[in-house]
């Protein structure tokens, strides 16, 4: 196959983290190719549907104040493509008053000094209807959270009016890192002095190509939308919030809501876990021990849903053992950078994770600290064949 064109930079993976990051290239003038297995849009990987949470209660103080800037980065989008990509909503987060998540993530919201209410036992009702607040269980709201438009946010993020190319339907076959890389796809060869990989559950197919694998684990998520009783009760209209249950007596992980909104009278609630499975093969995953336990938790939180689902939809996660992003340089080869694990919470920072891996490409000094994200952390558990 001859080689069909020289690049600057070649972007793998249209998903959010891809699309932002190409953008970012081409805003800096790099000459940019994004490359996608699927035709555009498409719902086989991590980036579909219409919504996500965006929110500041984090666990942890440096996503939240990589939120800062990236609300920032979602409203000048907004403001230049003249499109309205958040709601404002809030976000209530429910867990155990003593557990250290529920606690951590109320001291974040603190110390960061982020707009917030602390409901006690008796105010809850008049200010969150149709919820149970289990016994023992906190309550805090995080004001400046809302929900993202996901769907059409990558709609927006168009780098072709850039002079950036996307090749949609071109599946990456090989990678041959040099000074120059080149990369094949099933339709032609490139080349380009830099390669960024956003391959999401795939990172590690791609990865392989250039002796590197990285502890990932790829889950599918039953996304599950729950019938209100009562239309409007939980309706994004009747300034619903979103919702986040840090632990329960059903799960230790997180299960969490968004008010109805794309599908009316439907409410999304979804466990933040999975069964692992093979991304070419997300619809033979069938175990549906998530949808039990979301059920079991509906009936006790949320009286105002039909504890069944109906309507179930497909999306995967790709974890890190610590839930942390894998933000990086290739190890050996430092024109290759990689963004990948973004383990079920990393569409709110898109504009921030393109603008981050776009510094990394360039060379520049990244603007803020990367070492939670860094490769090295796995430091044994990273299989390299190099
Ligand atoms: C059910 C669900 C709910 C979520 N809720 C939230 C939320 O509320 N808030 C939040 O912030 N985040 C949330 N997330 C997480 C967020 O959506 C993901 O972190 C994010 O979409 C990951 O994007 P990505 O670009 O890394 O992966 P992807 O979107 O999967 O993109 C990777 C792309 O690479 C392409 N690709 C792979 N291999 C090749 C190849 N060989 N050649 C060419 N192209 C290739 C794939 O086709 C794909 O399009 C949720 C995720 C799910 C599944
Ligand atoms: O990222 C988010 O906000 C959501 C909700 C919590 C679990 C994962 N995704």
């Amino acid at each position: 196959m001859s080689t069909h064109g020289e690049y600057d930079c070649i972007v793998i993976g249209a998903g959010v983290q891809g699309s932002f990051t190409a953008y970012q290239l081409a805003t800096r003038n790099q000459k940019t190719l994004l490359l996608e297995q699927f035709i555009l849009p498409h719902s086989r990987g991590s980036s579909h549907g219409q919504t996500r949470i965006i929110r500041k209660a984090y666990e942890q103080d440096f996503y939240t104040h990589m939120m800062e800037e990236c609300y920032e980065l979602w409203a000048q989008l907004e403001r230049e493509a003249g499109v309205k990509l958040y709601r404002q909503t809030g976000l209530l987060v429910m867990g155990p008053e003593d557990s250290q998540s529920y606690q951590q993530i109320k001291d974040t919201l603190q110390k960061n000094k982020v707009p917030m209410a602390i409901l006690n036992r008796d105010n809850f009702c008049q200010h969150i209807p149709n919820v149970n607040l289990a016994v023992g269980d906190g309550a805090v709201v995080d004001i400046t959270a809302g929900v993202l438009y996901a769907d059409r946010a990558l709609k927006t993020v168009q780098f072709e009016k850039l002079g950036g190319v996307i090749r949609d339907n071109e599946k990456v076959t090989d990678i041959k890192p040099g000074p120059v890389v080149t990369v094949a796809t099933s339709a032609a060869v490139y080349r380009a002095k830099s390669l960024v990989i956003t391959a999401g559950p795939w990172a590690n197919r791609l990865l392989a190509h250039t002796g590197l694998q990285l502890p990932l684990k790829v889950v599918k998520i039953n996304v599950c939308y729950w019938k209100e009783k009562v239309p409007g009760s939980y309706d994004v209209k009747q300034r619903f919030p979103c919702v986040l249950v840090t632990e329960s007596k059903e799960s230790k992980d997180h299960i969490y809501g968004l008010p109805s909104n794309e599908y009316p009278g439907l409410m999304k609630i979804c466990h933040h876990m999975g069964s692992e499975t093979d991304p070419d093969q997300r619809d033979k995953q069938t175990d549906r021990s998530d949808i039990d336990i979301l059920q079991r938790c509906i009936a006790r939180c949320f009286p105002g849903l039909v504890p069944e689902p109906a309507v179930v939809e497909s999306c995967m996660y790709t974890l890190t053992p610590d839930h942390h992003f894998v933000l990086d340089r290739h190890p050996a080869h430092s024109n290759i950078v990689l963004g990948a694990g973004f383990s079920g919470h990393g569409f709110k920072f898109g504009p921030i994770i393109g603008k981050l891996l776009c510094e990394l490409t360039l060379g520049e000094v990244p603007s803020y600290d990367l070492s939670p994200f860094r490769i090295r952390r796995f430091l044994d558990k990273t299989k390299s064949a190099l």
